[in-house]
């Protein structure tokens, strides 16, 4: 019989349904309970990409794509999958305790976002790390930390930045900017030497160097509400300095830091960003996210092998 070995899929969490958005914004600010004008803003952001976000049912089906296809490219061992999350049931702790009840012993974990950070990737595996030792260290967890120049990962950016341009008009072709961004994080991260700019900058050099867009910038994202310097620009202010400067008439956005059409994309993207681009007069562009395009389950698998055979 085949061995079995865990895959542990780690993501971030949404709300399943409205009443969960209390705790689940307590739980993204460690157990402090947000203000009712708070929690009425990011209910407000979620009614206005439908009521909930898609990610739940997308992460499930990513994880469960990623694990058939595990199971497909090799015949030495059973991958089971286990999905754990960062704010909500089921916990990232959750995941390790099933693993272990089952009785199993040796797993990968790899988290939904293919840039390192110690606020971000480091955490997670941390906390899976600690939740295995905590049940007896019979559990043996080895983790994929970064995958952001997957060659499949590039390849997929590349054809969905070649599948925008090919939509534009000869004109907006001629005057069409590639803005590469991720969630910002607070500015300090870059004191412990954390990678996670460089990786970005590096990811939207490969896909420039891939694609035929000529033009291509970097930004950030969805920063949070706090007084303290977050990375930056923010995509909506470098549309408009851009647009000043460089009279851009198309703009591309890819959101490479995330996977799917979650809040931050439908909301800070396909709302935010589409606004600026109005105002000035510059058409919008947002390509589908990878979801469970199979060049971007791959890219996983290609992760996951390597680590493995280390
Ligand atoms: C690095 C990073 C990723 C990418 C890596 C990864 O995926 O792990 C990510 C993804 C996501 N973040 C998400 C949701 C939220 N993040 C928040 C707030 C925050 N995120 C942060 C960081 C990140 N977040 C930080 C430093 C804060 C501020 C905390 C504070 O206040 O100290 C808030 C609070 C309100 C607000 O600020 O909007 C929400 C609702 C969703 C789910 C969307 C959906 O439901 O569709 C996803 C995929
Ligand atoms: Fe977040």
């Amino acid at each position: 019989m085949k061995e079995v070995r865990g895959l542990l899929v780690m993501a971030y969490g949404t709300p399943y349904k409205e009443e969960d958005i209390e705790r689940y914004y307590t739980h993204i600010r460690h157990g402090r309970k947000p203000s009712q004008e708070h929690i009425d803003d990011l209910t407000e952001r979620y009614r206005a990409i439908g009521g909930i976000s898609p990610l739940a049912k997308m992460t499930e089906a990513q994880a469960h794509a990623l694990c058939a296809r595990l199971n497909e490219v090799q015949d030495k061992v059973e991958y089971k999958v286990f999905i754990g999350l960062k704010h909500i049931e089921p916990f990232v702790e959750d995941a390790v305790e099933a693993m272990v009840k089952e009785g199993i012993t040796e797993a990968v974990s790899i988290v939904l976002a293919p840039h390192f950070s110690t606020f971000s990737i480091k955490s997670y595996n941390g906390r899976a790390k600690e939740a295995a030792e905590k049940l007896g260290g019979t559990l043996n967890i080895t983790s994929v930390e970064a995958w952001y120049d997957e060659p499949k990962f590039i390849e997929f950016w590349k054809e969905a930045v070649n599948g925008e341009l090919a939509k534009m008009s000869e004109e907006e072709r001629a005057n069409a900017c590639l803005i590469v961004s991720n969630h910002s994080l607070p500015e300090k991260i870059k004191l412990a030497g954390d990678p996670y700019e460089e990786q970005l900058v590096e990811t939207a050099r490969l896909i420039k160097d891939a694609s035929n867009i000529v033009n291509v910038e970097v930004g950030w994202q969805s920063a949070g509400q706090t007084p303290e310097p977050w990375l930056g620009p923010d995509v909506q202010d470098l549309t408009k300095e851009l647009f000043e400067q460089k009279g851009y008439k198309a703009f591309i956005y890819t959101p490479v830091g995330f996977v799917t059409e979650h809040l931050e994309v439908l909301y800070d993207n396909d709302i935010e960003c589409k606004v600026v681009c109005d105002e000035i007069g510059a058409s919008y562009y947002r390509p589908t996210m990878p979801n469970t395009h199979p060049l971007f389950i791959d890219a996983m698998v290609e992760a996951i092998n390597k680590k493995i055979a280390n």
